[in-house]
């Protein structure tokens, strides 16, 4: 019997097997990361969350799709990260600092009558570069409204790099948009060397976007926290939408702010579902 003590969390319906590495063998939640996440003969979730000590940072944070594969960065999950460290007693401030594998990040927990309102994030700065996001071609150039072709069609798309990759295009009508016949085929293109997080987005108003998500390593899910803020720093860059910009998801709102500096900030909520023990040798 290997059995591991883990909590689900979930920030607007994008949910996360959180793992205390201080105390948990982390290895094996690697090699056994698919089978955990899967829904029918796991726990069940989208991705895992490691809370791990940092050398430079009050803590670490790695981040495992469902499909077993390493993700940068994760902006659901650092909420919930960051409200899991508060509520366990590893941190003992509001104001964090997280190392991540897309550098520092800062969440600061909002307490509002005595409970956790919020989480807002300093997310560290966008960049349209095609080397950071990465996108195939030449590395110097913006990846701004390129077109990208899939099966019969043409999309026009910019990639943003939060940290990790996006793909953010733009329809008319996104609910009845066919973001699984379309989401796969883009987030495995050769324009992505490392594949890719693709976001459809709707303009909505100055200050308002509706956005679907087909998550690299996760597939759809119900909010995508970093793909959130690419799709607002697209639609700024484009100069639809102003500075601050609410994401409307399938799982609920987040509010983005872009700082002329290219800094961004998100605010949402973090939820604690349960938690429990697992046998890991059963999988
Ligand atoms: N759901 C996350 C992003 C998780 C990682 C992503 N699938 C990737 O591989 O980059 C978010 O809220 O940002």
């Amino acid at each position: 019997m290997c059995k591991m003590k883990f909590t689900k969390m979930h920030g607007l319906g994008n949910d996360f097997i959180v793992v205390n590495g201080f105390k948990e063998d982390v290895r094996i939640i690697f090699k056994k990361a698919e089978k955990i996440c899967d829904r029918h003969v796991g726990i069940g979730a989208d991705g895992i969350l490691l809370v791990l000590p940092s050398d430079k940072c009050d803590l670490k944070m790695r981040i495992i799709n469902s499909d077993g594969s390493e993700a940068d960065m994760c902006g659901n999950g650092i909420r919930c990260f960051a409200r899991y460290a508060f509520s366990r007693g590893l941190v003992n401030k509001t104001s964090i600092t997280v190392e991540t594998l897309a550098g520092v990040i800062k969440p600061e927990i909002i307490i509002k009558d005595d409970r956790i309102e919020s989480v807002r994030v300093d997310m560290g700065c966008y960049s349209l570069q095609k080397k950071d996001i990465p996108v195939a071609g030449n590395p110097n150039e913006e990846a701004v409204d390129l077109e990208i072709s899939v099966d019969d069609r043409v999309f026009k798309f910019t990639g943003v790099s939060m940290g990790n990759p996006h793909c953010v295009i733009f329809v008319d009508d996104v609910e009845s948009f066919p973001v699984e016949r379309f989401g796969p085929v883009i987030e495995r293109h050769p324009l992505f060397p490392k594949k890719t997080n693709v976001e459809f987005v709707e303009f909505k108003g100055q200050d308002r976007l509706k956005m679907r998500v087909w998550e690299r390593g996760a597939g759809l899910t119900m909010a995508c926290g970093t793909g959130a803020c690419a799709s607002a720093v697209a639609a700024y860059k484009k100069g639809i939408v102003g500075p601050k910009v609410t994401v409307s998801l399938p799982g609920g709102d987040l509010f983005i702010e872009i700082e002329k500096n290219g800094r961004v900030y998100m605010t949402g909520p973090a939820v604690e579902v349960f938690s429990g023990y697992i046998d890991l040798s059963a999988l």
